[in-house]
């Protein structure tokens, strides 16, 4: 690790956060807390997952609550994604239903990025809707940096991460986190070495500041996580930057061609952040407000198909959504 990353590691990471609910209760004051959802066909894991946070959300004896609203920001499921959801008590935003005036474009950071305008909270706390054995003590853990700290704007988490592939008999409890593990931190080591001790960049639970959300584009897709990490480092440094262990995080875990795509996406986020770049995944532009892309890539995988081998050409989306912030403006 470089010497800074070495430094921020010991300051900024908690190893074992214990912040109670009431505590940060009492410290959030007049701030809103939003918890969001990103879903895309999770009807067998998003209603245990609400029923988890709803307490939360429950006031207490003095009628305030760390959490103000749970809100699924629906991604174009076709399962029972959005009823369930509902039933469990959450609100479901439909991805149309917000900012409609931008057509729906397909993928995870698409969804994060109209999350901002369908919810309230001045602090937005993101979990994946796919976690198995969710602990909804990740929200306080994932609060605690950003009330009862001023420089934070982005708090990630980390965790032990076991691996269960029924289809390959693979049952092992550590071993996942692949795409963090082979690529995303070796590629963020070289792009922003003090980015070292970021233990999981590609985490899907974070929580982060509504005005730092909204002044950053959001990559598209499986990117979006990179984007938000680099982005946060570049315009607020590395003490910007916050994480805490949040124990074990248990997902679905994903086929290798599927983690490619996912691959590729995150590679695109990081290379068109990379000044001087010339390589075809987009450039920040000089204000480093936005970042112009070509609207996709094409990767192409092979799969085997009788005894022969055959390409099969993925597109990658690459273009950002622009920060929320000079929507406003514009619009003014
Ligand atoms: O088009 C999509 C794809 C996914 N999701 C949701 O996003 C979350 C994460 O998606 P998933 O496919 O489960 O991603 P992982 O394989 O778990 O990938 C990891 O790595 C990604 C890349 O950084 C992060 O976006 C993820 O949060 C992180 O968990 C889940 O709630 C999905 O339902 C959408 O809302 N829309
Ligand atoms: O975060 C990652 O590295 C990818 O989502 C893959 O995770 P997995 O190896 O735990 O499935």
């Amino acid at each position: 690790m470089t010497p800074e990353a070495e430094r921020w590691f010991a300051a900024r990471s908690w190893q074992d956060p214990s912040w109670s609910v009431e505590e940060l209760t009492r410290l959030k004051e007049a701030r809103r807390v939003s918890v969001v959802l990103p879903a895309l066909n999770e009807q067998d894991t998003i209603a245990p997952i609400i029923a988890e946070l709803l307490p939360l959300a429950e006031p207490d004896g003095a009628g305030e609550a760390l959490v103000d609203e749970i809100v699924v920001l629906d991604s174009g499921s076709t399962d029972h994604t959005r009823e369930f959801a509902q039933c469990a008590g959450a609100r479901v935003v439909a991805r149309e239903d917000v900012l409609p005036e931008f057509e729906p474009r397909a993928g995870k950071g698409e969804v994060l990025w109209r999350s901002l305008a369908a919810v309230s909270g001045d602090l937005l706390v993101f979990l994946d809707s796919d976690l198995v054995d969710f602990d909804a003590r990740f929200v306080p853990a994932l609060l605690g940096p950003l009330l009862t700290g001023d420089e934070p704007v982005l708090v990630k988490g980390f965790y032990r991460r076991p691996l269960r592939l029924p289809r390959e008999g693979v049952r092992q409890e550590e071993g996942g986190g692949r795409v963090t593990e082979l690529l995303a931190r070796p590629v963020l080591s070289a792009v922003r070495p003090d980015l070292a001790g970021v233990v999981q960049p590609l985490g899907g639970e974070y929580a982060a500041r509504r005005g730092f959300l909204e002044s950053v584009p959001f990559a598209p897709g499986y990117g979006v996580e990179t984007g938000l990490l680099i982005d946060a480092y570049d315009r607020h440094g590395l003490d910007g930057l916050a994480q805490v262990n949040l124990g074990v995080r248990k997902h679905r875990n994903r086929g290798l061609l599927q983690l490619g795509v996912m691959s590729r996406q995150i590679l695109a986020a990081a290379l068109s952040r990379t000044e001087g770049n010339s390589f075809p995944d987009g450039a920040l532009d000089d204000s480093r407000d936005e970042v112009s892309c070509p609207q996709e890539i094409s990767y192409t995988q092979f799969v085997q198909s009788d005894s022969e081998w055959v390409p099969h050409d993925q597109p990658i989306p690459t273009a950002e959504r622009p920060p929320l912030r000079s929507l406003r403006r514009n619009s003014r």
